[in-house]
């Protein structure tokens, strides 16, 4: 378990003091997948540094495996950080060895022989999908792949906790999507824990669990991912599940409101099971109104899929307040739409 207790980590700078981490305090568990998100100088990376001892809160205790690492020092902080390993945006990798080579390169260090490391290499290979590519340089591999002897490099030592730096912010999409479901297994497989800080919720929505939104060195909300994204609380979090979700939801949106003055315009938040629900047909069937669908879209969370679905209600107020409470009775969240925003 990682604990995180009242941190906050103060810089000295030219123009005084910075307050980089604010008073945080955070739980998380073995075996879960922790996302933290926030924009640029928000925190993250010096919470990755606190959380592998490359940093020491200016108050407050960061306890890993139940290692004070905020107060360990010389042999204690090495044998814990032993148990902490990091995969970095930009690989971090050398670039004069091997696939193999840089994947045994912390086996050496550790004093592994020979041939146990060698053992050990070809499972790391072979775990991240890189078979044959074992005498290739990193300059003859795409980005994913120069990721995956990153992913392998940081498992070589058997961590039991695993943080991940933007480890996808410099891929392509789809390279971003292989190289998380290669992260979702190694936590399945493996069932270690993983750390993440991204600025993009795209990530989060995929692989976490649980998510930390940062603004300004200070987590502003935390919780379940699926929860998150139903119902995020700080104006912030909203921005980022709209930047998550929103793909071509605000022309259509502009567009409707522009075309068609009649009726309302009601955002619908369908949760889990809710998605699987006909109630649209049954709000058609059972008031006196026209359901016109503006925009729609189902994402898959690691806890099940979210939904939102943009209608325009027409009717009498009476018989459209009385479909929206009817939606209400049944669990699904609705937003009266009156502007793009
Ligand atoms: N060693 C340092 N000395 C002084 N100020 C620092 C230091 N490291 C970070 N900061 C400041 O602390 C704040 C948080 O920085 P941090 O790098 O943790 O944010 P971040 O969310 O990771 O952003 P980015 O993604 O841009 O790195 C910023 O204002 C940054 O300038």
């Amino acid at each position: 378990m990682i604990q995180l207790d009242n941190v906050s980590k103060q810089y000295k700078t030219a123009n005084g003091s910075l307050t980089a981490v604010d008073n945080v305090s955070l739980t998380i568990q073995d075996r879960e997948i922790f996302g933290i998100i926030g924009y640029s100088g928000a925190g993250k990376s010096t919470m990755i540094r606190l959380l592998n001892g490359l940093e020491k809160p200016t108050s407050g205790d960061v306890l890993v495996n139940d290692v004070n690492i905020s107060k360990a020092r010389g042999n204690a902080l090495r044998n814990a950080r032993h148990h902490i390993s990091m995969v970095f945006q930009h690989f971090n990798l050398l670039w004069s060895r091997t696939v193999a080579e840089n994947i045994a390169f912390p086996l050496e260090i550790a004093g592994v022989k020979k041939d146990a490391r060698e053992k050990r290499v070809k499972e790391l290979i072979a775990l991240v999908g890189l078979e044959g590519r074992d005498d290739a340089y990193p300059s003859q591999l795409s980005g994913g792949q120069k990721q995956r002897v990153g992913i392998a490099r940081a498992l070589a030592n058997n961590p039991t906790v695993l943080l991940c730096d933007e480890a996808t912010s410099a891929l392509d999409p789809e390279t971003t999507d292989a190289i998380l479901d290669l992260l979702v297994s190694i936590n399945e497989k493996l069932g270690l824990t993983i750390v993440l800080i991204t600025h993009e919720m795209h990530v989060i929505r995929k692989i976490c669990h649980r998510v930390a939104v940062m603004e300004k060195g200070k987590v502003v909300e935390q919780g379940n991912v699926l929860e998150v994204f139903q119902n995020p609380q700080a104006p912030i979090t909203k921005r980022f599940v709209t930047q998550a979700t929103s793909t071509g939801q605000k022309e259509s949106v502009a567009q409707m409101l522009e075309d068609y003055r009649e009726g309302q315009l009601i955002k619908l938040f369908f949760v889990g099971d809710q998605t699987e629900q006909p109630v649209i047909t049954e709000i058609i069937r059972k008031f006196a109104v026209d359901v016109n669908i503006v925009h729609g879209n189902i994402s898959p969370t690691k806890s099940g899929p979210y939904g939102t679905l943009i209608v325009q209600l027409t009717g009498s107020d009476a018989d459209v307040a009385a479909a929206i409470q009817y939606l209400e009775n049944k669990g699904i969240k609705s937003e009266v739409i009156s502007d793009v925003d």
